[in-house]
């Protein structure tokens, strides 16, 4: 079975006055049967790290390479050395924003596994996409690109348009997507596929957080917004854990 993970996207927001929060996280996390990561801005990961216990602490992005002349970037074996466990690659914010493309996000993966950090892909198609019937095809091609050569992974489906937007796929649209993508993922790595955690994304909130986990193969969220504040977040793990 794969671990049902609940996972905090922080983006850029949060200054040292949010440790406060992280600590409440953290607290939960100590009571949750299931796993919390939290990927807070690379300023924090070192504090967050000190004070997760058994939140575990991820990075929001990492270069591809081991080290070098790239101003402003910061690698896999950094994010491990702050003592971040994992890291967020391919966000649309990414792929949209910096042109980030699969084979970039393949080799940040391959980069992330080299200094032991899980890679949490993400995917997700866009409005005009799943308007026009493509989005399992775009979010299937964008899984075969992303994927590194090992089953090490968690994978997040996100909906460009769900994000930040407080739209929400349908069950049956969640359910399409989420079907397939762990058919591929048998498909690409065998048994080792079927226990590959696959998160949704977009939107999650504490009030429609029983439901989207209440859908086969959804086995947690990848959570902006509602996981800056304990508040919010903390009924979005305790929905997981009842799911
Ligand atoms: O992008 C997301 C997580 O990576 C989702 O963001 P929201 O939960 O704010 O829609």
């Amino acid at each position: 079975m794969p671990q049902k993970i609940a996972a905090g996207n922080w983006k850029m927001n949060g200054t040292q006055a949010s440790l406060s929060e992280i600590q409440a996280i953290a607290e939960a996390a100590q009571e949750s049967p299931c796993s919390t990561i939290l990927c807070p801005p690379a300023h924090l990961l070192h504090r967050a790290a000190k004070l997760a216990g058994p939140l575990a602490i991820g990075g929001q992005n990492c270069h591809h390479a081991p080290s070098g002349a790239f101003t402003g970037d910061i690698s896999a074996a950094q994010l491990a050395d702050c003592g971040a466990s994992y890291v967020i690659l391919g966000h649309s914010e990414r792929r949209e924003g910096y042109g980030e493309s699969d084979s970039l996000v393949r080799a940040k993966a391959q980069a992330a596994l080299q200094s032991g950090l899980t890679p949490i892909i993400c995917l997700g198609e866009s409005q005009e996409q799943r308007a026009a019937g493509q989005a399992l095809e775009v979010v299937l091609a964008q899984l075969s690109g992303s994927l590194p050569d090992d089953a090490q992974v968690i994978i997040a489906y996100e909906p460009i348009w769900a994000i930040g937007t407080g739209l929400v796929p349908t069950v049956a649209e969640i359910t399409e997507v989420h079907d397939a993508l762990r058919a591929q993922l048998h498909a690409i790595f065998g048994a080792a596929g079927q226990e590959i955690s696959i998160l949704y994304g977009g939107s999650v909130k504490p009030s429609n957080a029983q439901e989207i986990f209440a859908i086969t193969h959804v086995n947690g969220a990848l959570v902006g917004g509602a996981s800056l504040k304990a508040e919010d977040f903390l009924p979005i793990m305790r929905s997981l854990a009842e799911s």
